[in-house]
């Protein structure tokens, strides 16, 4: 009888387990068949949501080393077609290499889509990510009308070659300088001097280090110390308490009735009087935004343009020529470069187009889908992320013959703007595009016509798909002979 009761207590318990696990597998089972075929009131784009939970984060961030379109969209987009689903980072992503869709996407904001960044740039940018069309309208006029062409033209050339000599001038003094570091510094002095009139002499620390965040978007946004979203949060709070002592100095210099500086915070400080949205928050996160935007961006381009350079001589020959030239056709040698001169700087422009061309400094374009999308008989559902590569044909070899070789000859015949989207597209595109075009120009015109560099170690190339540089590439530069004028 006791060996009989055993049995069916035994049975019973083995019965239970056998439940237990049935309704695990099936909840899991069906958690993960839901996981991999999203609801969507339609037909989803091909494509794999890998594991729940973590998606295909591990896949992508896997580095590649080579500026080329990253091995994870490549293998993709052979496998899918130019538009496929994805989950990174727990999000629902759609991602379009399709050039003619992404221009049709550029021109839908607001309507089927809307500007969005990752989980971990919302929290650091707070609410005003979600900026509305008037006060994203308010932020482009006011920063094209301190950067914009004809503020580069009447102001700002001049200033910057100013601190692009100084810049240049210190590094001449050191046996070693490691470019993407300098550089950073020096275009960072150069904006927060430009926009700010803010003198980075007066700060202790090397702020630009601090602003280096871009590393930490991709990352998953728990703030746990030794994590990269807790050095990336702690940074903010320095680098936004920076800004706003800049803010709070000003604002008291205002109450003294000192000598305004006619720059952009005085023109936002202003407008506190008559827009309500402009408070003291903003205006940090304003300055925040800009910063980053303006120097991280060329400063990647001029790195990746000078570890080219500094294999190639034959195109550092044709761009010395093309500088010294200018020199050579002036009447005084210490004139600094006038609109004409830059504007007449061909080859200049070539090299640049080709920097960025392969830099890719914003490999992605994010938006935020607020309306089903209809394309090619799928939907893209609301609430979904589309990720566009306008980039992508930037290496496509229809468009741009071997694509991995940096020719900036292959510009000799105009591009065509459909194949050629650095700087975004539609209403979203790059308000600073001239800004950054006229720095890197003058930088290569200082650099080629007074300085000559030797390559010290070269940098190691890799994307996360944000562009790193390994140690970095190290140089030696030295002043060069003075070219004669007229
Ligand atoms: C090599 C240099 C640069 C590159 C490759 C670049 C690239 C881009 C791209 C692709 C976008 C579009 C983003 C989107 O559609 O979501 C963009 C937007 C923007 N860029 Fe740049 N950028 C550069 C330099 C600058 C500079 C120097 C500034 C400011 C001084 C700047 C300020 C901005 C701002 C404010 C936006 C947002 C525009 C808007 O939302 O309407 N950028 N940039």
């Amino acid at each position: 009888m006791l060996s009989l009761n055993i049995l069916i207590n035994t049975w019973s318990s083995i019965t239970i387990l056998c439940l237990i696990i049935t309704y695990v597998v099936v909840s899991f089972t069906h958690y993960w068949y839901r996981w991999s075929h999203p609801k969507c009131n339609g037909k989803l784009p091909p494509g794999s949501m890998g594991f729940p939970l973590i998606g295909e984060t591990l896949q992508f961030l896997i580095p590649s080393k080579s500026l080329d379109t990253s091995p994870f969209l490549k293998k993709r987009i052979a496998k899918y077609g130019k538009l496929f689903r994805t989950n990174i980072a727990g999000g629902q992503i759609i991602v379009s290499a399709d050039q003619a869709f992404n221009h049709y996407i550029f021109q839908q904001e607001g309507k089927s889509v809307q500007l969005w960044y990752m989980d971990s740039f919302s929290a650091f940018f707070g609410k005003h990510v979600d900026a509305s069309a008037y006060i994203h309208k308010y932020s482009k006029n006011t920063i094209l009308s301190y950067i914009g062409t004809e503020s580069l033209k009447e102001k700002l050339l001049s200033k910057i070659e100013v601190m692009v000599n100084q810049g240049l001038q210190s590094w001449s003094t050191k046996s070693s300088i490691e470019v993407r570091t300098s550089i950073t510094k020096m275009i960072f002095d150069l904006s927060a001097k430009d926009l700010f009139s803010y003198d980075t002499a007066m700060c202790d620390e090397d702020m630009s280090k601090k602003f280096g965040f871009l590393q930490g978007i991709m990352c998953i946004p728990l703030n746990i110390p030794g994590t990269a979203f807790h050095t990336l949060m702690k940074n903010q709070k320095e680098t936004t308490s920076f800004l706003r002592s800049i803010l709070h100095e000003r604002l008291k210099s205002r109450e003294n009735n000192q000598q305004r500086h006619g720059d952009l915070l005085d023109k936002l400080i202003d407008d506190m009087k008559v827009e309500e949205f402009i408070t003291e928050n903003f205006i940090v996160f304003f300055m925040f935004s800009i910063l980053l935007a303006s120097f991280e961006t060329i400063s990647a381009a001029v790195t990746v343009a000078m570890t080219f350079l500094s294999d190639q001589p034959l195109v550092i020959e044709e761009l010395t020529e093309e500088h010294e030239a200018i020199l050579r056709s002036r009447e005084n040698s210490s004139s600094l470069l006038t609109w004409k001169e830059y504007k007449s700087m061909k080859f200049t422009s070539q090299v640049i187009n080709e920097t960025m061309r392969m830099t890719n400094v914003s490999p992605g374009i994010l938006r935020k889908v607020i309306k089903d999308i209809h394309i090619n008989g799928y939907v893209i559902p609301a609430g979904w992320t589309l990720a566009m590569l306008p980039s992508f044909v930037h290496f496509n070899p229809d468009k741009y013959e071997d694509p991995l070789a940096f020719n900036p000859w292959r510009w000799n015949d105009a591009g065509s703007a459909k194949n050629f989207m650095p700087f975004g597209g539609g209403t979203r595109n790059c308000v600073g595009s001239e800004y950054a075009k006229v720095t890197m120009a003058v930088f290569f015109h200082v650099l080629v016509s007074k300085y000559r560099w030797t390559k010290i170690k070269g940098a190691q190339i890799s994307r996360t798909p944000v562009l790193s540089f390994g140690d970095g590439l190290h140089i030696k530069i030295s002043k060069k002979y003075q070219i004669k004028t007229l």
